[in-house]
Order: C-alpha cells, then structure tokens, then sequence
C-alpha cells in the first residue's frame, strides 16, 4: 500500500536498527496502531541487512515495501565516533541518506531520530545547534538528506527500561549502581530534557498519524541536572543515594568532549502536533510505574 492510496488502511512501518535501545519499545508501542516490521543488522529480526551499501539497502526496501520508515540504526558509541570518524559518517550519514533515496523514489515517509547531543545551550531552538564531536558533527550531516524528502527529523533523548541483552539506558544504569550502592560519579554540570522511551514512541504515533516535514525537538518540557535526574529517580525508587559523588563533567576523562547543556526547547513540536509534552519529573516516576 503506498501512502496516498488509502489513509484508512494499515499503515506498514519498518523500524531500521530496531534491534538496539529504542527499537524493541518503538515496536511494542506502534504494533498497537500499524503494522510493524524491525530490521537489524547483526541481531535477529524480521529483516536483516547491512545498511551502509544502497544495494542491499534497496533490496531490502523493495522487498518491504514499508509506508513509513523510522530509522533507528546509528553509531551511538559517542567515544567511538571520536576515534573512527569514517565508521560515524558510514553509519550516521551514509545509511539516512540510503534510505532517503529509497524514500523519494517510491514516495515513502522518512523519520529520523536524531540527537540533543548537537545542542549546548539552555532550551535551545531548532537553530541553536553547536556542535562539540563526531557524534554530533554526523548525526546533524544524517538530517539534511532526510529533510530533502520531506522527512522528519526528530531530535531527542530518552531513558526508561531496556528490553536489549547488552544495551542499559541512563536511568537503567543509574538504578543498579544504587542498588549495588556503587559510589557512581553523577554530573552536576551536565543538563537534559530527556523523555522516557515509552511517551516517545507513543509521541511517534502522532506523528505517524500526523506528519509535517521538518524538524523537531522532541523531550520532556523542564529538564533536569544528570545528577538531580539519578537522585530524584533514586528517590522515586526508594533507593538511597548518599554515597554517589556529584561531579563536574571536566573530572573524568572521556575520549569525546560532550555538550554540557543539551536542554531542548520543546515548543515548536508542541504547536505543530497539538500536544503538550510532560515534565521530566512525570517521565522518571512514569517509567517506574509502568510495564514497559
Ligand atoms: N541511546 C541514546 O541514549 C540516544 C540515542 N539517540 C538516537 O536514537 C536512535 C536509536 O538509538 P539506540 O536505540 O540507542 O541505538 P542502538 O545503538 O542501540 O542500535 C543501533 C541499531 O543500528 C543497527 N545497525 C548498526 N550498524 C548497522 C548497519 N551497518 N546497517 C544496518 N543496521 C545497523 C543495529 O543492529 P544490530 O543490533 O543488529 O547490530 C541496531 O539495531 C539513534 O539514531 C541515536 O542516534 C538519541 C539520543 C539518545
Ligand atoms: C551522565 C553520566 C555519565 N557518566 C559516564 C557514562 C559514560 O561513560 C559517559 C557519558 O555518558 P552520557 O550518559 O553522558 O552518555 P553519552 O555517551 O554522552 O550519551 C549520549 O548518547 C548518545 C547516543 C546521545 O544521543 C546523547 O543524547 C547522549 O545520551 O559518562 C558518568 O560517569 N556519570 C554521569 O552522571
């Protein structure tokens, strides 16, 4: 079914790199509303395949003949793409533009997810971007092949449980260093909005549902400090977190420099999807009250 044939029906989603953090969740929430199809590169799936060459990646697609694609698969190692920037082009701006050709030549919609990590400023707008590393250079260069489509491109970040053998989000990590009672180093200097994985994919129904081309920040509406997010999700939790250390993002040594605010302004998808988002505070006790 292509898209502008018959709105009514089913639409087919294919989730590229569904197979990692977000993805398992994506697809629980969406199979509520479409049909649902998760691709992976190394991990089963329903569909495998190596994104980075235009060949495969076309066979695949013609195979799938998917209405809508959100494309999940990036190098999201942000230490890794500071060592192996030709691996961070591959992944992060060579597969969105792939899947963008595909997209036009067949009239399929294109959804990107994208980063806060290209921010570093209070609540910034769309516009505001200011780039610290090769995560954030790739994923911004990822976008404009997108948008070329009239895709979308959503820019977030996300905790919440993890359904991936081998992959923890934030929160899962902060949860079972205060359970260990691990003296964790917690950065007091470093801000987000992030939502959980659950709102966010609910949030892509909208969007599926609804789409305006363009780009998005897509969080939580009032962010917090990585620090006061892991004590107030301790809290929340009952766990104790006196012996966690706050520090300052410049005490430990990473390979990448990272933004130190990656705060989001969430207004514009608020206007053009006609929702209002929830507040960080929600969206860390949602995610120790719900099932997923
Ligand atoms: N994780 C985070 O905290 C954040 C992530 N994001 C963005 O959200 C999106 C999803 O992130 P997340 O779920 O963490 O991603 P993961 O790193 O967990 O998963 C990456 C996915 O990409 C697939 N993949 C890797 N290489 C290839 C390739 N060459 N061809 C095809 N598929 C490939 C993997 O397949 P397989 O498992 O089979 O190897 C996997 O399904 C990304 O765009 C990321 O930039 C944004 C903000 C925060
Ligand atoms: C937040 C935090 C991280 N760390 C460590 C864990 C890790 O080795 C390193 C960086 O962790 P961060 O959580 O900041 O992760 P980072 O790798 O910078 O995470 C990013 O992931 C990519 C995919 C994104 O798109 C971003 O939005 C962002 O979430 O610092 C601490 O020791 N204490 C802390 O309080």
């Amino acid at each position: 079914m292509r898209l502008e044939e018959n709105n009514l029906m089913t639409k087919n989603i294919l989730i590229c790199g569904g197979t990692g953090l977000l993805g398992p969740i994506a697809g629980n929430v969406l199979s509520g509303q479409f049909s649902v199809r998760i691709h992976g590169k190394s991990k089963k799936a329903d569909c495998q395949g190596n994104l980075i060459s235009y060949a495969e990646t076309e066979a695949l697609l013609n195979k799938e003949m998917p209405d809508v694609i959100l494309n999940l698969v990036a190098l999201t190692n942000v230490d890794t793409c500071e060592e192996d920037l030709q691996l961070a082009y591959n992944l992060n701006v060579e597969i969105p533009k792939n899947l963008a050709l595909w997209c036009k030549k067949n009239k399929s919609l294109l959804i990107q997810i994208s980063t806060d990590h290209i921010y570093n400023s209070a609540y910034a707008s769309e516009e505001d971007v200011n780039l610290v590393n090769n995560y954030a250079l790739t994923k911004l260069a990822g976008e404009a092949s997108v948008l070329m489509v009239d895709g979308m491109v959503l820019r977030t970040n996300f905790f919440g449980r993890s359904q991936t053998e081998g992959r923890v989000s934030f929160s899962d990590w902060v949860l079972k260093s205060l359970k260990a009672r691990e003296p964790v180093n917690l950065f007091k200097d470093v801000f987000f909005n992030p939502l959980s994985m659950k709102t966010l994919s609910e949030l892509l129904a909208v969007v599926i549902n609804s789409p305006h081309p363009g780009v998005y920040n897509l969080g939580s509406r009032e962010g917090l400090s990585k620090e006061d997010f892991a004590r107030t999700l301790g809290d929340m939790a009952g766990l104790q977190h006196h012996f966690a250390k706050s520090v300052s993002f410049a005490d430990l040594d990473l390979k990448a420099a990272r933004p130190l605010d990656m705060r989001m302004n969430v207004e514009k998808f608020e206007l053009t999807f006609e929702v209002t988002l929830p507040t960080l505070k929600s969206e860390i006790e949602g995610i120790l009250t719900s099932e997923i």
